[in-house]
């Protein structure tokens, strides 16, 4: 049993299809508090910022904690979780036809082990079909992911390459944390 340390769904979905149990406490660090824009720097901060408080809220002695935090980086700018409907869609259409890359950070500590893991999953997709992305948007499933992308669903199909898992992509290095344990 682990203890995920995030109130992602994603997250929550990734740990359960590869058999992993575990309970949920998602923490309420503030990422806004993050000065930096390197995507790198930035997702490393956020990610360390939640284990420290979920690691002083729950330490790891009755089961080990796993955090992690993803971010988008497009065209050298770093696209976080959309704030509206606007800035979805101009994250959009800064990666329709372009290259874009997920980077995922995850922290995992048990009483004798932790490992710190930075991976990055990068994708070239074909233009978005402007009635597509629109009904997705409209769908309101573009909010709550980083770079407004959902890679197993609205950008399947534009796929024109993939360098990298998929679970890096969603959000959780799941093949990376396997291997390790
Ligand atoms: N379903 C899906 N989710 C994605 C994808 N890319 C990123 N995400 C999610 O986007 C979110 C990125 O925001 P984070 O700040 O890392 O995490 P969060 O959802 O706020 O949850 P916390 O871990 O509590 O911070 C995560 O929930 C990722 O799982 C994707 O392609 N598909």
């Amino acid at each position: 049993m682990i203890r995920l340390g995030s109130n992602s769904p994603t997250r929550a979905k990734i740990l359960k299809d590869f058999g992993i149990d575990f309970v949920q406490n998602g923490g309420s660090f503030d990422e806004d508090s993050i000065t930096t824009q390197n995507p790198k720097e930035f997702c490393y901060i956020a990610t360390k910022g939640k284990f420290d408080e979920l690691f002083k809220q729950y330490g790891v002695d009755d089961m080990p904690l796993l955090v992690a935090d993803s971010v988008v980086t497009c065209d050298g700018k770093l696209l976080r979780k959309a704030k509206d409907y606007d800035d979805a869609k101009s994250m959009l259409k800064l990666q329709s036809g372009n290259k874009t890359s997920v980077i995922s950070c995850m922290i995992y500590k048990s009483k004798n082990i932790e490992l710190i893991d930075m991976s990055i999953t990068t994708y070239e997709f074909a233009k978005f079909d402007e009635l597509d992305m629109k009904n997705y948007l409209v769908s309101g499933e573009c909010f709550g992911k980083a770079g407004a992308i959902m890679v197993e669903g609205f950008c399947k199909p534009y796929i024109k390459s993939v360098k990298g898992y998929e679970s890096t992509a969603m959000g959780l290095s799941i093949e990376k944390l396997l291997a390790f344990l």
